[in-house]
């Protein structure tokens, strides 16, 4: 059966005074247990758009969503609690996402106080410490707080708290943005360590398809809020047959250094 499975999804956002904009235009897509799949697009191409849809955050014009057989329906909080518990996001700034007041303990433990709130204390411990372990943080750091940890260590927090009420899949909107090239190598690293132990699906969203494709060997391209190419990540990276594609590969074609004079 398959995880997630989204069928021909439209939203169009109106905002007074503008003319409505179709940012999704019939968008289907499947994911499998355990897979990792890169949703990849220019700017404007739908892609947050579409993140939102999949996480049941974005009201839509038309379409369904089904997580593990069952319909979802954007609602109550309480209502879809059991959706939140499979389907987790990897938040694109996780300084940013991080209440500054709140101990790296309490973060961590904080999804499942919301989501599962019958897991006695122990319990809960137990799943901080093993969340923290998945993500290669010391248990000392479980005290501090997000101001004393550094960039790499504030993203494991994140996604320490998304791991922590075990999803069968994790969206990560952008995670490799703003991060210099070894940060970069290091967060597809653990992204990818962190996908294969655990099992968990992957549904990565960037504008970078050689660094997603890197990831995810699934690719999904999206432009004018369709999906115009999806197929093995390095038969679209080696041919692309859409024009977006086209020029994502090349604008992900690393320049070449200068020799020096
Ligand atoms: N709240 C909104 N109101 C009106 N238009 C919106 C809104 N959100 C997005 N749009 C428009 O919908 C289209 C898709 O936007 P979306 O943010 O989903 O694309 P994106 O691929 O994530 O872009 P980026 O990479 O720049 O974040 C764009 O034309 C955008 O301007």
């Amino acid at each position: 059966m398959s995880l997630l499975e989204a069928r021909g999804l439209h939203v169009v956002h109106r905002r007074r005074g503008a003319a409505p904009v179709h940012a999704l235009a019939g968008v289907d897509l499947v994911v499998a247990p355990g897979e990792r799949t890169a949703l990849v697009g220019r700017s404007g191409s739908g892609k947050s758009t579409l993140v939102r849809a999949l996480l049941a955050l974005q009201p839509l014009d038309a379409g369904t969503l089904v997580a593990g057989g069952r319909p979802v329906r954007p609602g109550r909080a309480g209502a879809l609690r059991w959706f939140r518990r499979l389907v987790q996001l990897v938040p694109q700034d996780p300084a940013l996402s991080l209440d500054p007041r709140a101990a790296v303990r309490d973060l961590v433990a904080e999804p499942v106080r919301r989501l599962e709130p019958a897991v006695a204390p122990a319990d809960r411990a137990a799943r901080v410490a093993g969340a923290l372990e998945a993500v290669g943080l010391d248990d000392d750091l479980a005290d501090r707080l997000p101001g004393q940890l550094s960039g790499g260590q504030a993203q494991r927090v994140a996604l320490a708290r998304a791991l922590v009420t075990r999803p069968r899949l994790l969206v990560a909107d952008e995670p490799l943005g703003g991060l210099d090239p070894p940060r970069r190598a290091d967060a597809l690293a653990l992204l990818r360590r962190v996908s294969q132990e655990q099992g968990t699906a992957l549904v990565v969203v960037s504008h970078d398809l050689a660094a997603a494709a890197a990831l995810c060997p699934r690719v999904l391209v999206l432009d004018g809020g369709r999906v115009v190419e999806e197929g093995p990540a390095d038969v679209v990276l080696a041919a692309p047959r859409s024009a977006a594609a086209r020029a994502l590969v090349d604008a992900s074609v690393v320049a070449p250094v200068p020799s020096p004079a």
